[in-house]
């Protein structure tokens, strides 16, 4: 019997495995199908809970989504609770490096919070129509004069319904160790709605997750919420220095909680 053929075949798996990218691409495609399945049990849930849209169904899916971050091997580590005791609606801007930002998003979702989102989100299968049922707003980032009527509305509903929204201002992913340059419609939205902001910084994922070097391995992400920023009194004029500001504490806050996350896998490779 000739078996040696089976030799390399082994060894395949055997050299992704140690290499990493095998688990890279088995945890990754794991949290997407298991997402998927969540969703799918969540549907039914939300709608003979509350019948359609609605965002108290944020709650359900919230607790459904917090015992992902065991089977990634994830850690969070959250400061600053005390800033989101606040009344009534706000602005929550966070940074935004990967989709593993919903978890800590589930973190920390205080009620009646739901989020701005590209619409694309919604043709993502049943996480799409969970997205919806959440009361997850929509926007077109190709066409800035649909998003702002957009925004504008969703600033109208937040103070008739009392809803907070949760904003990524820098509009996109992004994994380059660093923020983006904010987008205005967060802020714009805060002014116009008249609700302070809490800036959230999540603390860099490249200690655990490198999506150029298909490296994922557990990990701990530090949480920070900051003090609020009130906007009582602004107007679309001080919308530049809102966002100035805004940036700056929240630069400074991610290369504070960046450069001091703890490893739980041995040293790192850069
Ligand atoms: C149990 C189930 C389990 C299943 C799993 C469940 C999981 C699901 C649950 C939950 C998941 C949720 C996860 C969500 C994640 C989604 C993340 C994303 O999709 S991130 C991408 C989209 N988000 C954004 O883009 C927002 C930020 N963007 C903005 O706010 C932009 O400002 C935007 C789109 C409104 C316009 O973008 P511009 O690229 O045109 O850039 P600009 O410079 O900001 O604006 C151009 C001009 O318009 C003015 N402007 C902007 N907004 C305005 C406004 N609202 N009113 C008036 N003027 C405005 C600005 O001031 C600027 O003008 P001047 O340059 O200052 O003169
Ligand atoms: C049939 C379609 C299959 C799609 C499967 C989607 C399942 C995903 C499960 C994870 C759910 C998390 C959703 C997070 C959304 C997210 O983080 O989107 C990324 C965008 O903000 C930024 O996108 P971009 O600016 O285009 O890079």
């Amino acid at each position: 019997m000739d078996v040696l053929w089976m030799v390399p075949l082994l060894l395949i798996p055997l050299l992704m495995w140690t290499s990493g990218a095998f688990v890279f691409y088995f945890k990754k495609f794991f949290y997407v199908a298991w997402m998927m399945c969540l969703a799918l049990l969540a549907i039914p849930l939300c709608i003979l809970k509350s019948g359609g849209r609605d965002v108290e169904n944020m709650r359900l899916i919230r607790s459904l989504v917090r015992h992902v971050k065991y089977l990634l091997g994830l850690r969070f580590e959250v400061s600053g609770w005390e800033h989101l005791q606040t009344e009534g609606p706000y602005v929550i801007i966070s940074n935004h490096q990967s989709s593993l930002d919903v978890l800590g998003l589930m973190e920390i979702l205080p009620d009646r919070c739901t989020m701005i989102a590209k619409k694309e989100l919604i043709y993502a299968g049943t996480v799409g129509l969970i997205c919806w049922l959440g009361g997850i707003v929509f926007i077109n980032r190709k066409k800035t004069s649909d998003a702002k009527s957009v925004m504008a509305d969703a600033a109208e509903t937040m103070l008739k319904d009392q809803i907070r929204l949760w904003v990524f201002p820098e509009g996109t992913r992004n994994q380059n160790g660093d923020l983006l340059p904010f987008k205005k419609g967060a802020f714009h939205l805060a002014v116009q709605a008249q609700v302070p902001i809490i800036p959230v910084v999540f603390s860099s994922y490249r200690s655990f997750y490198l999506r150029k070097e298909k490296q994922f391995k557990s990990g701990t992400i530090r949480l920070k919420i900051l003090p609020k920023i009130e906007t009582k009194g602004l107007t679309s004029d001080d919308v530049s220095d809102l966002c100035d500001k805004s940036f700056n504490v929240m630069h400074s806050a991610f290369l504070e909680t960046s450069s001091s996350v703890p490893q739980s896998n041995g040293p790192v490779s850069h």
